[in-house]
């Protein structure tokens, strides 16, 4: 094996190799030119978060306040980042996040987010609010490994029919968010009065569903589909939804089931119990409670709660390869990638997925490396001292 990370090797060899010429490696850098490549509109809705944006900026800064702790002289020559998470085989323990409307990022969207996904084995969760069909995005990621995203819908029926066709899809394992109910104050939206979805955008799933068309009457056409965009914010979420409700997933879905959006350690219990096979620690990058605690912060409880029973996973300020080994020695045993790689889309589509899900690969690989260690699960607080 080279003593460089393989992505590292080809961009120092080959000039920029497989890399998008002018995306900086440096992902942290990826916002400001997404900033000036997007509509004000598009880059509002995907940067913006909640209210005044500090639980956004706690995130990041929570991150700041930990320090990797580099251990010396420890045979490091070979490496191995592959996990397996809910029944999952990937290279590294890195996913996709779900992200909804992503075809104001870029026309090829999701599409092109699963192509660059199944290039790198890294799985990707698709979301409810794709802008493309769950089948859709199936075929163009091929035989890659796939999650289901769900926003569960008032109309029961509809969530039927979402999950029996997410598994009939190939998606293997079902992420339930349970923090987006309804979407949370937004100014840069407000002030914008930009909402995607009443432009049609981020409705596929729904538009194509047989029991959404029972419900609007039909096939949507010009004729209804005024008409089907407000059935589509009538059904949306659920705010009456309680824990008991979750049996009802488990009927419904046999594969591995995450409940995304957990921040509270006794949530995290009430998972265990009601039969869940892990959570993401999330509070959705600040988009929802403005104020609440940075999802860092969140996590060690969390994992000392129900780290031993079910998949404790994480996301929310994740934007470099240190961050991500951050997550892990704190328990996480996977993290998901969002807002970097919805930069990635909008700057380079298919490419500059890929570009950011390769260096973020091989910047946590050489975090591992070069602080002593060869796998994600040696990473523990012996890893971290407080900054
Ligand atoms: C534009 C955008 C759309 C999103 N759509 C969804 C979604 O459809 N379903 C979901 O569970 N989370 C969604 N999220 C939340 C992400 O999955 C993830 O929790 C969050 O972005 C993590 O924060 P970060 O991007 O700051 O790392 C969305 C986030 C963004 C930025
Ligand atoms: O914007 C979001 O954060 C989000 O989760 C969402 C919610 C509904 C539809 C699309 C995305």
């Amino acid at each position: 094996m080279s003593s460089l990370a393989d992505f590292q090797n080809e961009i120092y060899l080959n000039g920029l190799g497989d890399a998008v010429p002018g995306l900086p490696t440096d992902l942290t850098r990826l916002e400001g030119l997404a900033e000036r490549r997007l509509s004000a509109q598009a880059f509002g809705y995907v940067a913006g978060s909640a209210g005044s944006e500090a639980t956004a900026r706690a995130n990041r800064e929570a991150f700041d306040r930990w320090r990797i702790v580099p251990r010396m002289l420890r045979d490091v020559s070979v490496r191995d980042l592959s996990v397996e998470v809910l029944g999952t085989a990937m290279p590294a323990p890195v996913l996709l996040a779900p992200i909804g409307v992503q075809s104001i990022l870029h026309p090829d969207g999701e599409l092109a987010v699963a192509r660059a996904a199944a290039g790198t084995g890294l799985p990707m969760v698709l979301s409810t609010a794709a802008s493309y069909t769950m089948e859709d995005v199936a075929e163009a990621g091929g035989g890659a490994p796939r999650w289901y995203q769900l926003y569960w819908p008032k109309d029961r029926d509809l969530a039927v029919s979402f999950l029996g066709r997410a598994k009939a899809a190939g998606y293997s394992a079902l992420v339930v968010t349970l923090d987006t109910f309804t979407l949370a104050w937004r100014p840069r939206d407000l002030d914008q009065a930009y909402l995607p979805f009443l432009r049609g955008i981020g409705v596929a799933n729904y538009l194509s569903d047989p029991v959404f068309q029972r419900a609007v009457g039909g096939p949507v056409t010009d004729a209804n589909r005024d008409a089907a965009v407000l059935h589509w914010a009538a059904t949306f979420g659920n705010p009456s939804l309680t824990w008991d409700d979750l049996r009802f997933l488990r009927e419904h879905w046999d594969g591995p089931i995450a409940l995304k959006g957990v921040q509270h350690p006794d949530d995290a219990r009430r998972a265990v119990h009601a039969g869940m096979d892990g959570v993401i620690v999330s509070n959705h990058g600040g988009r929802q409670v403005d104020g609440a605690v940075a999802s860092l912060d969140a996590l060690p409880a969390v994992v000392d709660a129900v780290g031993d029973q079910i998949s404790v996973l994480f996301d929310s300020g994740i934007r470099t390869g240190a961050d991500v080994a951050k997550a892990l020695a704190l328990g996480a045993k996977a993290v998901l990638v969002a807002r970097p790689y919805a930069y990635g889309l909008a700057l380079g589509g298919e490419a500059g997925v890929r570009h950011v899900l390769r260096c973020l690969q091989a910047e946590l690989e050489l975090t591992l490396a070069l602080s002593g260690l060869t796998r994600p699960d040696e990473l523990n607080l012996d890893a971290l001292v407080r900054a």
